[in-house]
Order: structure tokens, then sequence, then C-alpha cells
């Protein structure tokens, strides 16, 4: 798999035998707050009382849980070297021989229907850790209630199995330590028994939010999803207590929020933003298409053209080498690109509704083309400091067909 930035190799698509042909449709580009999943991502049950089909173990023994509506079906569970903790209590029991041992501990929280871009997350924290938990856990409360909570993919044998064969791939055959997959009433108890709801203004209880980022970029079409994010993430750094922990930056802004989290509330573990590793994001080695387990729900049809936001990257990154800074340039260029492919796409019957294609601060995430009309900052020093290049789309087969939101980002002169 691969995982560089750019690019050069992605001239045009031969893949499935996609055309080049252009057409005339008017194609939108939405600076507009938008998530348009009504149509195929909705669920009307607001409240979650389960959360994985198939609720773990140990080594395929069933764990009491202390959630009575959960039902423990380990029968479906393949057996795994390693422990699968599904409760707190139990998880903190073997954490806390992790500290007696003075061990390092590295963290993995993901949402399950794992792929290369996780499997890469977890290899390189086996590489700088002595111990590797991975979480694996849909966490309700980063979903508007209109989203697709229900229908997400939960693979949790076929994810077992994945982390069970990494060993061999590593050259210490190494494996990982436990995982940790709860049920959503023990990552979100409540006091009165009443399940989990999605809906924010019904909430009691304690939530966590990123004054200043959670609004922009991904934010502004999903209001709630950051908070979310952030509520779930601080849960499972209280329980995990990780000396380190990896995400990818497919997800940047979940990342730069994130670290921002860790700096401002002091957290102790993972010890400082830095210890917050933030791996390159995975791309399918033929097209460029950036790792995603939402990938899962493109048809034959769709996947030839859901590259769209890398190819436009690759040419918003040209024009920036050749001009650095020109935030104009660089959009334009971008923009251009995925509304070409939009145009080639629709003669193909497949519907792409391009969200935004922006640039913004990496430290702020501040719109760089709204702000500029405000304050005039040079291209010089907007180069100085780098720029994040993203997009996010929707991409549908058919009037009806089930829409798939895709995002992906370049760092543009800045590491982090
Ligand atoms: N292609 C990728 N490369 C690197 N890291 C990735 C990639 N895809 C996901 N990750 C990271 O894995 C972690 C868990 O992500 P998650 O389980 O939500 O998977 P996902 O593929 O991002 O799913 P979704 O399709 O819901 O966005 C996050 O830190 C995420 O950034
Ligand atoms: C960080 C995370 C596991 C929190 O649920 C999720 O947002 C994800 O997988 O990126
Ligand atoms: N990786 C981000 C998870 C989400 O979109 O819900």
């Amino acid at each position: 798999m691969a995982t560089k930035q750019c690019c050069g190799c992605i001239g045009s698509i031969t893949r499935n035998g996609l055309s080049s042909r252009i057409a005339s449709r008017q194609i939108r580009i939405a600076s507009r707050p938008l998530l348009n999943t009504s149509r195929s991502l909705t669920t009307t049950q607001h409240t979650v009382t389960s959360n994985t089909p198939s609720m773990p173990s140990v080594n395929g023994q069933a764990i009491p849980s202390t959630s009575s509506s959960y039902k423990p079906t380990p029968a479906t569970l393949p057996q795994a070297p390693f422990p699968i903790f599904t409760t707190v209590a139990d998880f903190r029991k073997w954490r806390k021989e992790q500290m007696k041992q003075d061990k390092s501990v590295g963290f993995v929280p993901t949402m399950g229907a794992l792929h290369e871009g996780h499997l890469a997350l977890v290899k390189e924290s086996l590489r700088e850790n002595d111990e590797t938990v991975v979480s694996i856990f849909v966490n309700p409360a980063q979903f508007a209630p209109t989203e697709d909570l229900s229908s997400y993919p939960r693979t949790m044998e076929s994810d077992i199995a994945a982390l069970n064969r990494l060993a061999s791939t590593m050259s210490n055959h190494k494996q990982i330590s436990a995982i940790f997959a709860p049920t959503v009433p023990e990552m979100y108890p409540s006091p009165d028994g009443k399940p989990f709801t999605q809906v924010v203004s019904d909430q009691i209880g304690a939530f966590v939010e990123v004054a200043g980022l959670q609004h922009k970029m991904e934010g502004s079409s999903r209001p709630t999803f950051f908070r979310g994010v952030a509520t779930v993430v601080t849960k499972l750094f209280h329980i995990v207590q990780p000396d380190q922990a990896y995400f990818g930056q497919k997800d940047i802004q979940q990342a730069i929020l994130l670290r921002r989290l860790v700096s401002d509330l002091l957290f102790a573990h993972p010890p400082s933003p830095e210890a917050l590793r933030i791996m390159p994001t995975t791309r399918d080695p033929i097209d460029g298409l950036a790792l995603s387990s939402r990938n899962a729900y493109l048809t034959q049809r769709a996947r030839p053209h859901a590259n769209i936001l890398y190819r436009a990257l690759c040419a918003g990154q040209k024009a920036w080498d050749e001009n650095p800074g020109d935030i104009q340039a660089t959009l334009q260029a971008a923009r251009q690109k995925a509304k070409q492919i939009a145009e080639e796409a629709d003669k193909d019957g497949i519907d792409l509704d391009i969200l935004y294609i922006d640039l913004n601060d990496p430290v702020d995430l501040d719109n760089l083309e709204n702000r500029r009309g405000k304050s005039i900052i040079d291209p010089q020093t907007i180069s100085q400091r780098g720029a994040i290049l993203s997009g996010a789309a929707l991409i549908k087969e058919g009037r009806n067909g089930r829409v798939t939101r895709l995002i992906d980002n370049f760092l543009l002169g800045f590491k982090l």
C-alpha cells in the first residue's frame, strides 16, 4: 500500500476502462455546509443500547458484561492469541499490570472494519512500544441522527483475524497485546438507565468540546461530529492511558483537534501533543484513493471515480509547488481538476457532488481564502506557515444510489 502524499503518478485512470470524456453538465462546487446523506444514510432510531453485533470475550470465553442489554455471542468469534476486553474494569486490571512492569503502551483507536490504513498505524505502534492496544468501538456520539450509525460496517471477526495475522508481517513476529471492544452502555453509562441518545439537546452528562476548531472544515457540515470524537477519545485515553496514540492523516482535522485537546486539558496519557502520532495516509497503490472503512459502500461502477479528491489535490499541490503560498492558483487548479473528473463521472452514471476544496491554516484551521479577504496575508507568510489542502465529496451511483462521503487532504509546506 502506498502512503506517499503525491503524485505525478495519476495522470489518467485506466482502471475499469474509465474514459476521459468531459461532459458539459454544471458541476456543483459548494462552499455551503452540507452533509447530503439523508437519502441513504438514515436511521430513525436515535437511542442506542448496543454497539458491536457479536460481542467478544477473552480468547473466546464470554466475559460477563456490566450492561444488562448486552448479549455476548462468543461462538461467532475466532480464537485470538490476545485478550479482548469488553469492560472498563477488566481492561484497567490489565493496564495496571503493564504499569507495574513499566511497559510502554501504544494505542490505536478505531471504529473497526479494519483496512491497511489501520494496520499501518498498528504496525507503527508495535515497532515503537512494548505493548499495543487496539480499540474497536463504533461511537454513536459522533454520528448525527441522520447519518449511517446503524449501517456502519461492523466486521469484528475479520478485524480480529487481520490483527492476528499482522504478527507474521513483523520482523520480530510481535503481536498486539489486547483489543478493547466495549459496548455503548459501557462507554456511556447512564445512572438513570436511559439509553444513549444521538440527539445532542437530549443528552445529559459530560461531553468534551474543542472550541474554535470543531466547527470548521468537516465540522461545518458535521456540527456535532468532533464533539463526539473528542468525548470518546477522552474516555478512551482515560481508560487505556497510552504512552503514545496513533491516528491517521486521512482525518487531519480530527488529529489536529485531538492534539489540541491533549495539550489544553493537560492530559497525562498521552503525555504530550506530539505523543499523539499522526501517520501518513495509506492509499490504493494503483489510483491513490485514500483507504477508508466507508469505501466498502462504493459500488463497482462508482469505485473508479472515487479518487477524485486525490487527483484534484495532486493538481493543487503542483500549482502550490510552482507558486508556494498562492491560494487562488492552488485552489483553482484543484477545483478545476475536480470539476473535470465529476463531469467524466457523470457520463458514466456516477454523481459526484463536490462539497468543498479548501485551504486551511495548520494551527487554527482558518479558511485561508476567506481570511485573505479580511486581512491580506502575503503568499510568503502563507508558504512559511504551510496550509492544509483538503476536500470532501459525495459519490453515488444512479438517482437513488447509496451516498458515500469521501474526504482527503494534503499538507502543503509543513510537516506534522
Ligand atoms: N487510509 C488511511 N491511512 C492512515 N490512517 C487511516 C486511514 N484510514 C483511517 N485511518 C485512521 O485510522 C483511525 C481509525 O479510523 P476509522 O476506524 O474511522 O476508519 P476510517 O477508514 O477512517 O473510517 P471512515 O470510513 O468511517 O472514515 C483514524 O485515526 C483514522 O485517521
Ligand atoms: C478516533 C475515533 C476512533 C473515535 O471514535 C474515530 O473518529 C476514528 O476512527 O477516526
Ligand atoms: N474516521 C472518521 C470517522 C467518521 O467519519 O465517523
